[in-house]
């Protein structure tokens, strides 16, 4: 039996997304989450699409990641999907910090492990639990090859220019201080989705993308490759986000610890989880944010409009770096879904060549699709993400090359 199928896990601070897919066609077999891991209101909701069944959903406390991705095992066990199918060649796990050394996908050993380990500093929220994902994929599988793609890989193209801060080069090198760059898996799938929507080349195509998750980051993509992207050493930086402050003058921090007498870790959950939409509004869902605003909710308004704001200053900045913009593309759940943050987004910006119609921005669809007019110097686009299916090629086009030939006969 040859083995083609899949398993994706894109394990974040606090849930765990998984597709299981079957390459020869990549369709999908079964998808689902694990939501708010580590709180006593743990939800999980699977999909076996490959069987056309229904969406099964349970609740109860999901204390770590671990029993997260056993949870997950024994779902898909359920459906004859089981870990231990032989017809499994790979797991690919989505890694958000890859550092410098990282640039392409990678089977991970034990080496890969440790430097995962060590840049846990540089991205707290997100590599322990991609290390947890890993481990405990590997104990349930300890045969299969396991793939990392890191979110940092498709930013390694940025100039200096962009990559660096301008501190004292010494203390950057020595501590390996640059911007990085996050969401690339997204950024690298949805800038060439849009390059095929436009029925253009990936090579001929200026694309602005707006990631726009629960993180956000923007990026400004220059015939194919990044150029500039919003997050840096870590994934704080740049947009308004759920929980996260993005931009922020550093001396802010000085302030906090000298005037407010804070401590460090208090500064790092302030800005990590405390602040964003969250810390000015109470909310982070931009569902709620619109729905109170529409009520007339004076702090969800001015959320609103700081968010809006920083992402029209991306947009400018990028749109400068690039000389020539062809499209802006949001993508991601408030990307994908917030028709209001896209008008607002792109409002009063005809003179960059910039509009969105009214009627196209209100349909709701799967399908990646233009919001602006038909006469429109640039672009306006939503296309919709799909990390999972960008894990999943990377990681069987690797799992694949590494078999070799031979190793494909066997057993057949
Ligand atoms: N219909 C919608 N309208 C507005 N915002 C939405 C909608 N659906 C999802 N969102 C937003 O998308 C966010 C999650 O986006 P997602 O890309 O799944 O984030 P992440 O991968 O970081 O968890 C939610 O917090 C919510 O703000
Ligand atoms: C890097 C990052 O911010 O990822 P996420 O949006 O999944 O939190
Ligand atoms: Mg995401």
């Amino acid at each position: 039996m040859s083995s083609t199928r899949v398993l994706v896990l894109n394990s974040g601070s606090s849930s765990v997304k998984y597709q299981l897919l079957d390459m020869r066609d990549r369709g999908r077999l079964a998808v689902g989450l694990v939501e708010r891991i580590g709180e006593e209101t743990s939800r999980l909701r699977h999909t076996p699409l490959h069987s056309g069944g229904e969406t099964r959903e349970s609740a109860g406390p999901v204390p770590d990641h671990e029993a997260a991705l056993k949870a997950v095992s024994a779902e898909l066990a359920k459906d004859g999907l089981g870990l231990d199918s032989p017809e499994l060649a790979a797991i690919g796990h989505r890694v958000v910090h890859g550092g410098k050394r990282f640039t392409e996908p990678t089977v991970i050993d034990d080496t890969v492990l440790a430097e995962i380990e060590r840049l846990i500093p540089v991205a707290p929220l997100h590599n322990p639990a991609n290390l947890t994902g890993i481990r405990t994929a590997q104990a349930l599988r300890p045969d299969l090859p396991q793939v990392a793609v890191f979110d940092t890989a498709f930013h390694t193209t940025m100039p200096e220019s962009a990559a660096r801060y301008a501190i004292d080069v010494r203390t950057a090198d020595e501590h390996r201080i640059r911007r990085y760059g996050f969401h690339g898996t997204s950024h690298a799938y949805v800038s060439r989705a849009t390059a095929e929507l436009l029925g253009r080349a990936p090579e001929e195509v200026n694309v602005i993308v707006l990631h726009l998750g629960n993180g956000a980051s923007a990026s400004a993509v220059r015939g194919g490759k990044c150029v500039e992207t919003s997050m840096g050493l870590t994934p704080l930086e740049g947009l308004v986000m759920g929980t996260r402050s993005g931009d922020l003058d550093p001396a802010v921090i000085f302030h906090l610890v000298r005037v407010g007498g804070m401590s460090m870790d208090e500064i790092d959950t302030l800005l990590n989880k405390r602040s964003g939409l969250t810390g000015l509004c109470g909310d982070n869902d931009m569902r709620e944010i619109r729905r109170r605003v529409d009520e007339g909710d004076e702090r969800a308004r001015l959320a609103f409009d700081i968010y809006i704001h920083r992402l029209k200053k991306y947009i400018g900045a990028y749109y400068a770096v690039l000389g020539r913009v062809d499209a802006v593309v949001f993508t991601a759940g408030v990307g994908e879904n917030a028709a209001p943050v896209r008008e607002a987004a792109i409002a009063d910006l005809e003179t960059l060549g910039l509009a969105v119609d009214a009627e196209l921005n209100a349909v709701r669809s799967d399908e990646a699709r233009l919001i602006s007019p038909a006469d429109s110097r640039v672009a306006v686009a939503v296309v919709p993400t799909d990390e999972e299916l960008e894990i999943a090629t990377q990681t069987y086009a690797l799992v694949g090359r590494d078999r070799g030939a031979g190793s494909e006969r066997v057993g057949e």
